[in-house]
């Protein structure tokens, strides 16, 4: 089944997205996200200049074949801009031979290994009494689990906190980065108290998560996972960067907190090590920036070895082609934790319509054959791309910290 064309749509219908829409002879098409937030141009036209041409009278149904063509034969290999532009062709193959095979995309994986996907949700606000509410409208909505992230008193900015109260929160607010200015001892001073109240007021059932957004030292990691013990929380999230892995060594000798990492990795290369050693518990590699179905098999079948699970990340960033093909894979893979949910705008939405469902804080995956997941070619062309860039950090004193 030959690829006869190939579209790279940009779109941006409440924010910008990159899809990659494969045409086959037979009529098929598949599609898969290429969205990096904050750096679309770089993936589209890497898709547009040195992928696509290259596609075209392929055969689809070698997914394997075209994966290493795409990664090995790229001479320059792994980051993000390559590995986004390597998934979506993935996801766009899958797509096809799911559809070619009249089947959902699980059922190619191998099969349900559950019947539904649970989901967290963000629950952020300006202080810790706000943070309660949104942890109260989401119990409500049927959440079993909700990371909670307020603000911290003397940081005017923090990550995952929309600037007015109410509205949709999206990191990439500017046309160039905005300044945020930030200080770790605030925030390791504030964050125990936040989840003493959230334990307080919702008790120990409720499945607590928190971000800390690659902030900390690992010696501050460990003192943070200490501090919150007494609140188990289901995972303490991307706390330190991770290029050196050798880092979570350090934090998982001190804290039986659970440890999560993974969001801005694109290679099995990047968290092998932290999980042959059982330093993390949750691996989160979304299917987008991860080389997609082919390499996150990969991945989730080494996690498998060590007690790893998967944590797939799920902001409003990823499109719903990513979450639906996540949450096929969600529902088979066998050593599932968890899955991230922001729910997307409407106006997203309309552009890419789906058969996936939010009930009762799970996803359930849809029968539509393919990853269950189109693009509206013609509505997309009504949002033209906008540059949207990701914040910078800096500590009290001026120095370039990690956003
Ligand atoms: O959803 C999360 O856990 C994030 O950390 C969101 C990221 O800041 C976002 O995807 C960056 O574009
Ligand atoms: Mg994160």
């Amino acid at each position: 089944m030959k690829i006869i064309d190939a579209r790279v749509i940009v779109t941006s219908p409440g924010r910008n997205f990159v899809t990659l829409k494969l045409i086959t002879e037979s009529g098929i098409h598949g599609i898969g996200d290429a969205t990096l937030n904050g750096r679309e141009m770089a993936v589209a036209t890497y898709l547009e200049e040195h992928v696509v041409p290259a596609l075209i009278g392929r055969d689809a149904s070698r997914i394997e074949d075209t994966w290493q063509y795409l990664y090995r034969g790229a001479y320059w290999r792994r980051g993000p801009v390559t590995m986004s532009a390597i998934s979506a062709v993935d996801m766009a193959l899958w797509d096809i031979k799911a559809k070619a095979a009249g089947m959902p995309l699980y059922q190619l994986l191998g099969g349900k290994s559950r019947e539904r996907v649970m989901t967290y949700a963000h629950c952020t606000g300006k202080d810790i009494d706000s943070c309660l509410e949104e942890v109260t409208r989401h119990v409500e909505l049927g959440y079993k689990a909700v990371r909670v992230q307020a603000g911290v008193p003397g940081i005017r900015t923090i990550y995952g906190v929309a600037k007015r109260e109410g509205e949709r929160y999206e990191p990439a607010d500017s046309e160039l980065p905005a300044e945020h200015v930030w200080s770790t001892e605030k925030y390791l001073n504030h964050v125990p108290q936040l989840f003493a109240a959230v334990r307080e007021r919702f008790g120990h059932e409720l499945h607590l998560l928190h971000d800390v957004h690659h902030r900390l030292t690992p010696i501050e990691a460990a003192r943070l996972g200490k501090a919150v013990e007494p609140y188990h929380l289901f995972w303490l999230e991307d706390c330190v960067p991770a290029e050196n892995q050798e880092s979570l060594r350090l934090i998982r000798e001190h804290t039986t907190t659970p440890l999560a990492i993974g969001e801005v990795f694109n290679s099995i290369h990047d968290c092998r090590e932290m999980i042959q050693n059982q330093w993390i518990d949750y691996i989160r590699i979304p299917l987008t920036h991860g080389g997609g179905i082919t390499q996150l098999r990969r991945i989730a079948d080494l996690a498998s070895l060590y007690h790893v699970r998967t944590g797939f990340h799920g902001p409003t960033d990823l499109s719903p082609v990513c979450l639906g093909a996540a949450i096929h894979f969600d529902t088979w893979v066998p050593n599932f934790g968890i899955q991230e949910y922001m729910p997307h705008d409407p106006l997203t939405d309309s552009v890419f319509p789906h058969d996936y469902r939010f009930e009762d804080g799970h996803f359930l995956v849809g029968e539509t054959p393919g990853h269950g997941v189109d693009i509206d070619e013609e509505a997309a062309a009504r949002y033209p791309f906008k540059r949207a860039s990701l914040p910078v950090n800096r500590l009290e004193d001026g120095t370039l910290w990690h956003w």
